[in-house]
């Protein structure tokens, strides 16, 4: 409880690291507090999360984040299981690296999966190769990954310190950049290499070459430059969130999608579809047209579910008001 001989000072910092019901804010000298979270959220997307600029009210020993301001991108995804519930991953990011590791033979699905949950955020979006010392043929998976999924990419090795100088440029000017890929992608040894310092814990691959899940803390980065980095926890089963990703990272087939004879063009029989003469012209391949199929029903699916998320939780509003009204009719002797 704060006296009345204590004063009270408003701040803005930065959220750099967030746990339930406080967070890590930066102030402009890099000095670092928890704040508990005075934010009054019905929604789980719009608590305080890494990233996000806050005002924060600081009376004695009592430190609040009172109020998150306005957001220019969010990086987020559909809760593991399924769920049409989403998690905030990053806020105000700029540019998001999808990390992809070249000791396996990349999976385009998977990029192409992680591309619309980039590009859903709002910002730039990059594909990083890395671990290049354990390809011999990066070039080649380069080229495929711009020719076929239209991605700016680097190649870059954390080992060798091959084209770290370049995605570090992506959190250039004061930028922040997110890293996001699979567990074991090599997030954390390309954030070290960054950074140039061990800042986060990175996770021996298995036996079975899969990535081993890692639980360290997820922080936001200052680097030296102005510029800010962080790295996103594996994502497993990413969920497709939204349709704008999908039509960006999809941008050919979309464009083709809207040249379609008819506006409701299912691209399965209809004549005059664009789509369809694409892929028997072979300038569309059929393994990019499946994906995009596959993640369109994906995120209509998600929509739906989320659709009926909120109508449930309108029933549930309405119930307890009539019940509420019911008590006060009974009350009054109605
Ligand atoms: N040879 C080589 N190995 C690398 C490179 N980058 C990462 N690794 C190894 O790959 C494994 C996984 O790297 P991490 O950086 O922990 O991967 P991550 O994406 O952070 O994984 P999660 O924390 O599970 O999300 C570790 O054994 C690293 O040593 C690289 O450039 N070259
Ligand atoms: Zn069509």
């Amino acid at each position: 409880m704060s006296t009345s001989s204590e004063t009270t000072t408003a701040w803005t910092g930065r959220v750099v690291r967030g746990d339930r019901g406080s967070v890590r804010v930066v102030d402009g000298d890099g000095g670092v507090t928890t704040a508990r979270v005075a934010v009054a959220v019905s929604d789980p997307l719009d608590a305080p999360c890494v990233g996000d600029w806050v005002s924060v009210v600081q009376t004695g020993d009592d430190v609040a984040v009172v109020a998150v301001l306005p957001r220019r991108t969010l990086l987020e995804r559909a809760e593991p299981g399924g769920s049409s519930r989403h998690q905030p991953l990053a806020a105000n990011v700029d540019v998001v690296a999808v990390v992809v590791g070249l000791d396996q033979m990349p999976s385009l699905e998977k990029v192409e999966r992680l591309l619309v949950v980039a590009w859903s955020s709002g910002a730039a979006v990059h594909v990083v190769l890395t671990k290049a010392d354990l390809a011999s043929d990066a070039a080649d998976v380069a080229d495929d990954i711009t020719g076929q999924l239209g991605a700016a990419v680097i190649v870059c090795s954390a080992t060798t310190g091959e084209g770290i100088p370049e995605v570090a440029a992506l959190a250039a000017d004061g930028a922040t950049l997110a890293l996001v890929g699979s567990s074991g992608a090599g997030k954390s040894s390309l954030m070290n290499a960054i950074v140039g310092d061990e800042v986060v814990a990175t996770s021996a691959i298995r036996s079975d070459g899969r990535g081993r899940h890692t639980t360290v803390r997820r922080e936001l980065v200052a680097l030296p430059g102005g510029g800010w980095i962080i790295d996103t926890p594996g994502l497993r089963g990413v969920g497709v969130t939204a349709s704008d990703g999908l039509a960006s990272a999809f941008a050919d087939v979309e464009s083709l999608a809207r040249s379609c004879r008819f506006a409701d063009c299912t691209h399965e029989v209809e004549p005059g579809c664009a789509v369809r003469a694409a892929l028997d012209s072979g300038s569309l391949t059929l393994r990019r047209y499946e994906s995009w199929r596959t993640l369109q029903r994906e995120a209509l699916w998600l929509e739906r579910r989320t659709d009926s998320r909120l109508a449930a939780e309108q029933n549930r509003q309405v119930r307890r008001t009539t019940r509420e009204q019911r008590r006060f009719r009974r009350a009054r002797g109605h």
